[in-house]
């Protein structure tokens, strides 16, 4: 099981700090959206020719234009893209195609999506790497968890194939680290800690 942190929080010059403390203990660094919004690809590029062997994941959410959209992060140096499963399949197959001519990943975001199950396999089938439940920052304002969706997700394709994000934190990483996804993300819970590192390491020894 995968640890991958969400940093929505930073500028460019936090985010190079965040990955000066985990790039040796973490396993996937998320340019989240909002990084990704202020500074756009150049914020992967930068964390890349600081930590080339460290896996960045960009939180694209990809919704149309995939081919072009996906073509810029994998060559700024993004390992994975993110594209939203709620978008056209044209979209979806753009991104897929596109990410695997530069040998990266595609990871679909199922947010907002109602049968959490049946799109997963569609795009599993599709070709997609890996699928990710997702409870937004402005769901869990109205007290909504991704604990039920993940049980949908695992139980409908390949856990390996899972991920898991939305408020997820120390006091909650157990009931997700039991239903086994192959990558827990989480954003808020650590970044926000007096020491991301330890917070990161502590996380890590729950999903070992
Ligand atoms: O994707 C995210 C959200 O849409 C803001 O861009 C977050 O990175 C994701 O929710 C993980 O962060 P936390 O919910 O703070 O753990």
């Amino acid at each position: 099981m995968k640890l991958q942190i969400a940093v929505d929080n930073a500028d460019l010059a936090l985010a190079l700090e965040y990955a000066d403390k985990i790039h040796d203990v973490i396993d996937i660094f998320e340019c989240g959206t909002p990084l990704l919004m202020r500074e756009g690809v150049h914020v992967i590029r930068s964390l890349k020719d600081r930590y080339p062997k460290m896996c960045v994941l960009a939180d694209s959410k990809i919704m149309d234009g995939g081919a072009i959209e996906t073509a810029d992060l994998c060559e700024a140096g993004a390992d994975i893209v993110t594209v939203l499963a709620v978008s056209d399949n044209a979209t979806i197959a753009e991104v897929i195609e596109a990410a695997h001519a530069h040998g990266k990943l595609a990871m679909t975001d199922l947010m907002c999506v109602e049968n959490i199950a049946a799109r997963a396999k569609e795009l599993v089938e599709m070709g997609i790497d890996l699928v990710a439940v997702h409870t937004g920052v402005d769901q869990q304002a109205q007290g909504r968890t991704p604990l039920g969706d993940l049980q949908q997700l695992v139980g409908a394709i390949d856990s390996k194939m899972s991920a898991v994000a939305g408020g997820v934190s120390m006091d909650t990483v157990a009931d997700y680290v039991a239903l086994e996804p192959g990558i827990v993300i989480a954003g808020g819970s650590l970044y926000n800690a007096v020491d991301v590192r330890s917070a990161v390491i502590e996380m890590k020894e729950e999903l070992s």
